[in-house]
């Protein structure tokens, strides 16, 4: 059989911002094999071959390949591939989870090709063999149904225990396609090929760790197909981001791009005002003013002198800052003692776009409102708070959480954590970024990114498309400050790399 060339791994900058749950992508198969007439054997033929390619150019000395097969579709990818690879002289071995004669259809029809070469297919016992220099993971794809148990999840333990390098074929098994939460156990891919369309659950929660690098296929699937199916939720990242932005007027004068009231820094708490400030002057705000207490103004004025620095020691202080100011940022460092609750109260009875973080969104949970106006940025915890549940089931089911969330508060929510999830209603798709790194889980990130929304607010831009534009612009800066290292990273490191990013003319 000829070998085919090899087309190099997409780039995340490649892969499709549409975003499918399972059961369309179930549709779309369906419509591809009945109403376009491509039988599901050639769909399947094209995966696994989709997927060797990219096994053979990203694993070119890989000569003895292990395929965990399951017994649905997922395992009749892995059969394809498994064939491929035994006639392109590699050693190869499939190790059956489930019961070989519950294998139907297509699936069946692929195990019988691999047989027919002789190739080893045995039922998986208690162990993994070591003695591979690939692993396959073919065993669950999108019909993952309950949760992974037993012997299947020991052996996927197993597989995320050895140190052999994993392709999953779709999605990692184990992996909820919808959610991106596992099912028990599920395999860590070092790369994963998803087919037809990108499963939403591989952007965020688990999604991102289980996947690996994601590349993706067609399968030659025609555009009607995909026209049948309205998207579940859209991935952004800063490359498709900054497109929308235009460079400025050269008569442009600082009152253009808006004045944005930090409001925040209780006693104890100075950085998160003074990093919140910073990062809403850096993403191009005209001005900013930051509420806070007395003793916190000589430390924020000597560190970064642009910012207005006003003590406020009672409520009532504030408002002469609220007649200027065309945003409000509130929340950070706030706290919820009497200080922080009054000036709460006092900014929610202002009509001015706002941006919700940190305390401000503990005390919305004891005393919820509703404002189409705001953005909410809860991590996973503000967002049990908010929703009474537990942070397990925010973890559950993001999606869900960030929706119900706006549902319940209104505005736009951005739920924080990997693959930040982006609500903004029933008319709009959810959005999840898929820029940002685990070096970003560190004290003050969430300050700068309320900055960076506040920053776009306060320069013109909608809610959704701030809140959008916020996210992403933060994901990026912080994966460029993680090139030097993710362990140490610090909020303060992004400022430099926000303002290069927020100008793509200068990048
Ligand atoms: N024509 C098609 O439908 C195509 C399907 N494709 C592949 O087919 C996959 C979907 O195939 P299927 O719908 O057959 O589903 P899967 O192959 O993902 O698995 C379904 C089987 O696993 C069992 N199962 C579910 N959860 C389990 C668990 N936790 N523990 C043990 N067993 C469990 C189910 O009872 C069922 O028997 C896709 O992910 C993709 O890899 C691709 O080949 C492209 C074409
Ligand atoms: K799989």
């Amino acid at each position: 059989m000829p070998m085919k060339t090899w087309r190099p791994l997409p780039d995340k900058d490649c892969l499709p911002a549409a975003l499918y749950r399972a059961g369309q992508v179930r549709e779309m198969d369906r419509l591809a094999i009945e109403d376009y007439g491509i039988p599901g054997d050639t769909l399947m033929e094209r995966a696994g071959q989709a997927a060797f390619d990219l096994l053979r150019g990203r694993w070119p000395e890989a000569r003895r390949i292990l395929v965990l097969a399951g017994t649905g579709n997922n395992g009749g990818d892995g059969f394809v591939l498994a064939r491929l690879a035994l006639q392109a002289g590699m050693e190869v071995q499939i190790l059956q989870l489930g019961d070989r004669e519950r294998i139907r259809g297509d699936a069946r029809a692929n195990a019988l090709r691999y047989a027919a070469l002789s190739g080893p297919w045995r039922p998986c016992g208690d162990h993994l063999p070591q003695d591979v220099d690939l692993i396959v993971d073919a065993v669950l794809g999108t019909g993952l149904e309950r949760t992974v148990e037993g012997r299947w999840a020991r052996i996927l333990g197993q597989v995320n225990a050895a140190n052999i390098p994993v392709l999953s074929l779709d999605i990692p098994s184990g992996l909820h396609s919808d959610t991106g939460s596992i099912l028990g156990t599920a395999v860590c891919a070092d790369a994963t090929i998803s087919f037809i369309a990108l499963k939403q659950g591989m952007f965020t929660a688990d999604g991102p760790d289980c996947c690996g690098d994601i590349s993706f296929h067609a399968l030659d699937v025609p555009a009607w197909v995909y026209a049948s199916q309205v998207l579940s939720a859209r991935r952004l990242d800063w490359s498709s981001q900054r497109k929308h932005l235009r460079p400025r007027k050269r008569s442009a004068h600082k009152g253009d791009f808006g004045h944005v009231l930090v409001v925040g820094g209780d006693r104890g708490y100075a950085g998160a005002g003074r990093l919140c400030a910073e990062a809403a002057l850096r993403t191009g705000a005209g001005l900013v003013s930051l509420a806070t207490r007395r003793e916190h103004l000589p430390g924020v004025l000597a560190g970064r002198p642009e910012i207005m620095v006003h003590p406020v020691e009672e409520a009532a202080h504030i408002d002469p800052l609220l007649e200027k100011a065309s945003v409000i940022a509130l929340g950070p460092g706030l706290g919820r003692q009497s200080w922080g609750q009054a000036l709460w109260q006092r900014v929610l009875d202002r009509e001015l776009p706002l941006v919700v973080d940190a305390d401000a969104l503990n005390l919305l949970a004891d005393a919820p409102r509703h404002r189409e106006d705001w953005v909410l940025t809860p991590h996973p915890g503000e967002a049990a708070r908010l929703l009474g549940w537990t942070t397990r089931d925010v973890h559950g089911d993001r999606f869900a959480a960030a929706e119900a969330i706006q549902r319940q508060y209104g505005g736009v929510v951005v739920l924080k954590g990997a693959g930040s999830i982006i609500a903004a209603g029933a008319h709009h798709c959810p959005a999840v970024c898929s820029d940002g790194n685990p070096g970003m889980a560190s004290g003050g990130m969430g300050d700068v990114l309320t900055g960076v929304i506040a920053g776009w607010l306060a320069q013109g831009w909608p809610i959704r498309e701030a809140a959008q534009l916020g996210v992403c612009l933060h994901g990026a800066a912080g994966d460029k400050a993680a090139r030097a290292g993710e362990r140490g990273l610090l909020a303060s490191d992004l400022m430099s790399h926000i303002r290069r990013l927020a100008n793509p003319d200068n990048e």
